[in-house]
């Protein structure tokens, strides 16, 4: 997909929502586990109850990879099933690769081309070599770590390596490698402070935003820095929206969950807020 694309079901939606398919069989709905494959259905059934909500879907690679064969054949399903009944959809395949150059082409054959993923999570640390392997693939988008949400990112993301932070580095010199436009960069929520000064770097790219939900970070603040003329926000729950309710109402509740989201991106987008 274009990000021309993804910008057109934004403004269409109205909803920059992306939704996290972190699915863990020790917290979907118990009836669910009888059935034949019990990560697709439950993946299913959220995706069609709240496709019209959200611009994107986000599985975490590490939710299918727990469980072999079986997980990783659910997720084939779940991204065969995305990309047959909802093309529109934004796809992001979670899985935080990056290795020598030889090694990341192999990733990226996998996830753009095999699984056939719109994007896919890429740690910066290795550097140039490892990640332009990925940018060469046209209309897929690579999506560096930036500034992550987690409470280590302290550790060496905000560290000031010759009087810049590490994380600003990664931004100002992954500008400069080849297809640099298939870039989109990862910026948590519980870091919506940083948010100025991040778009003093990259003001047109995409960033997406997980961290909103579950582990409490603010859209209104995410918003109020990190939006662009295109919006340029993918921001995402997984928990907060696929586990709204544990019953046979499971859909319904995510759908739920997702819809007051949606409502508040409107209000923002629309000005409102
Ligand atoms: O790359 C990510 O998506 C990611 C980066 C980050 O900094 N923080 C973060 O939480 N994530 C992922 O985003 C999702 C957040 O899930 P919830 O906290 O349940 O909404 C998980 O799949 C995380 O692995």
């Amino acid at each position: 997909m274009t990000t021309k694309q993804l910008v057109g079901q934004i403004r269409k939606k109205n909803s920059f929502l992306c939704i996290g398919l972190d699915t863990d069989l020790d917290k979907i709905p118990p009836h669910l586990l009888k059935e034949e494959d019990p990560i697709f259905s439950f993946n299913k059934a959220i995706i069609d109850a709240t496709n019209h909500l959200c611009v994107a879907y986000k599985p975490n690679i590490a939710f299918y990879e727990a469980y072999g064969i079986k997980g990783w054949k659910a997720l084939e399903k779940t991204i065969g099933y995305l990309n047959a009944n909802y093309p529109e959809q934004f796809t992001i395949a979670d899985a935080k690769r990056g290795d020598i150059g030889n090694t990341s082409t192999r990733y990226a054959k996998a996830f753009f081309e095999d699984l056939n993923f719109d994007s896919l999570t890429i740690a910066p640390y290795m550097g140039r070599d490892s990640v332009e392997p990925f940018l060469t693939f046209d209309n897929k988008h690579t999506i560096l770590l930036a500034l992550t949400s987690n409470e280590g990112a302290y550790d060496f993301q905000t560290e000031k390596i010759d009087g810049q932070e590490l994380y600003k580095k990664v931004l100002q010199v992954s500008k400069g490698y080849k297809n640099a436009e298939n870039l989109m960069y990862v910026v948590g929520a519980t870091k919506a402070s940083y948010l100025k000064e991040i778009r003093e770097i990259v003001p047109d790219s995409f960033l997406l935003v997980p961290g909103v939900g579950a582990q409490g970070g603010s859209l209104k603040e995410v918003c109020r820095y990190g939006m662009n003329k295109q919006v340029g926000l993918l921001v995402n729950s997984s928990r907060g929206i696929i586990y709204a309710s544990n019953d046979t109402d499971f859909a319904s509740g995510a759908a739920h969950e997702a819809e007051r989201i949606q409502k508040e991106m409107e209000a923002i987008l629309i000005g409102l807020a």
